[in-house]
């Protein structure tokens, strides 16, 4: 990939390459501003490359994303639902039993027909999951995705996305939090400035050694370390 993405003269990525394989739980750690959000777009398809290309294979997976603010419409949580569905091309008749069967997923089938606006922190995040595990993705990006919550919604996030992991769904995530990422993540991609200085199982991102940079961000992070 070699990939570079530039924001006018910011220079977000540089010389980045991932290759994602199927069944792996990729987390993305680094400090604000490393470039996780951007590498997670990146992937997605929703930033354009400066420099480097994105590869795709033939046949490639069905991907969806999930962001760190869950961006609801305002209308019903079905409807949140049945309208990706139809942005996707799905058929009118499937959208209805697919997004209910989708809030039924993560527990929302009680606010199927709430508005999603007046819906906690924690319910939206769960209605963009249900979004997007509807679409039957094979690959799903999470953009630090219980990083607003309270740490009751945040362990239902969590145990969704375990269990969206259990099915089989390739994941890619960032996060800030490395308990989250020892539970989840079975690879650990540590950025800073842009750049990946670490690409490693994540038992070895734990227990070392690591870049120096790694090494001292870990330690930040884990008071402790
Ligand atoms: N739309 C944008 N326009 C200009 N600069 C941007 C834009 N988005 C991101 N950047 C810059 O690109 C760099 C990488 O940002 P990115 O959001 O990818 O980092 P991050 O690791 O996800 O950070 P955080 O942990 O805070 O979410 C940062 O310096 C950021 O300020």
């Amino acid at each position: 990939m070699d990939a570079e993405v530039r924001y006018g003269r910011k220079l977000a990525l540089q010389g980045v390459t991932l290759a994602v394989s199927d069944g792996e739980r990729i987390a993305l750690v680094g400090a604000n501003g490393s470039g996780k959000s951007t590498l997670l777009r990146v992937l997605h398809g929703l930033v354009p490359l400066a420099a480097g290309r994105r590869e795709v294979p033939a046949g490639a997976a069905r991907q969806a994303m999930v962001f760190q603010r869950p961006f609801v419409l305002r209308m019903s949580a079905l409807a949140n639902v049945e309208l990706a569905l139809e942005l996707a091309g799905v058929p009118a008749r499937e959208r209805r039993p697919r997004a209910a069967e989708a809030l039924a997923r993560v527990g929302l089938s009680e606010q199927a027909l709430r508005n999603a606006r007046v819906l906690s922190g924690g319910q939206q995040q769960r209605l963009a999951l249900a979004r997007a595990w509807a679409l039957r993705p094979r690959l799903l990006f999470l953009d630090e995705p219980t990083a607003s919550l309270d740490p009751t919604a945040k362990r239902e996030v969590e145990a969704l996305v375990h269990e969206f992991a259990q099915q089989g769904i390739t994941l890619v995530m960032s996060s800030h939090n490395l308990g989250q990422v020892k539970r989840l993540a079975t690879r650990v991609v540590y950025l800073e400035e842009g750049r990946i200085l670490a690409d490693v199982p994540v038992q070895h991102f734990f227990d070392g050694p690591l870049p120096r940079e790694a090494e001292s961000f870990l330690k930040g992070e884990l008071p402790w370390h």
